[in-house]
């Protein structure tokens, strides 16, 4: 059985000291704790990625980058190339979150780019995919999120497709204001992703990591992770404290 990847974004949370203590709980709770069906994941800030790669550095936790640059370098002020993140100990980047898309214009043809970037520097991307809460009620959720799928991954090998993960964030489930996805809603765009796969090849790619997120919390981790189709959370602020991170991969063992 493949390994479950269970994961938090920090966004643009936390100062130094604050990620020190994540890293610090995080050992120390793994130290005490068996985790082998499990793969971990943190992503924090770019300002402490370098910081927390080496703080977990022993441990088996990966560590990644939220965005990254499409460029590989140049004249570009403000951003952060592939290369950079490698320095900086990331194996994971994640790329075209909604939040990206919604106030930073990123687009589909973007994130491939970012994407065949990301790959060209042994970089995971962690794609994230979505459908607004307007396409859910005209019940187009499928069709609009296996479009940014195929988008996604234009131009890509299956070599390079089966180096990817994928998450299922639908946006109206993301963030304070989100409501948590019923299981059938899950359910029903994980198994057409998986489906697509599939389809592009029998075996290759279906190892591909399918992951969800939106309002993942200590109540629904368990029945989510138990979905024929799920193969991982990408959580955001009910892991964002260790205890409350540790907590949802205990119930998910
Ligand atoms: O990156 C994580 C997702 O955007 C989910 O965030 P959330 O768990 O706070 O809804």
């Amino acid at each position: 059985m493949n390994r479950k990847w269970i994961g938090t974004s920090w966004k643009m949370n936390k100062t130094k000291a604050q990620a020190q203590l994540f890293c610090d709980g995080l050992k120390s709770w793994l130290s005490d704790n068996q985790v082998n069906d499990i793969q971990c994941f943190v992503i924090p800030p770019f300002t402490y990625l370098d910081f927390v790669a080496s703080q977990l550095e022993s441990s088996d936790v990966k560590v990644g980058a939220q965005n990254m640059a499409w460029a590989e370098n140049g004249a570009f002020t403000g951003e952060i190339s592939a290369e950079m993140l490698t320095d900086c100990g990331a194996t994971i980047v994640e790329l075209g979150h909604s939040e990206r898309r919604e106030y930073f214009a990123e687009t589909d043809e973007r994130v491939n780019a970012k994407v065949k970037t990301a790959l060209k520097h042994k970089l995971k991307p962690l794609i994230c995919v979505g459908d607004t809460l307007e396409q859910k009620h005209s019940g187009c959720s499928v069709e609009a999120v296996l479009c940014q799928v195929k988008q996604s991954l234009v131009g890509l090998s299956l070599i390079e497709v089966s180096n990817v993960i994928l998450a299922y964030e639908p946006v109206w489930a993301i963030g304070e204001h989100g409501q948590a996805a019923s299981i059938k809603d899950v359910e029903l765009v994980h198994c057409a992703i998986k489906a697509y796969l599939k389809s592009l090849d029998h075996g290759l790619v279906d190892d591909v990591p399918l992951l969800y997120g939106g309002s993942v919390n200590p109540s629904n981790a368990r029945d989510l992770i138990d979905c024929e189709f799920v193969d991982g959370l990408f959580i955001g602020r009910s892991a964002w404290q260790v205890e409350g991170y540790t907590q949802i991969i205990r119930l998910c063992q």
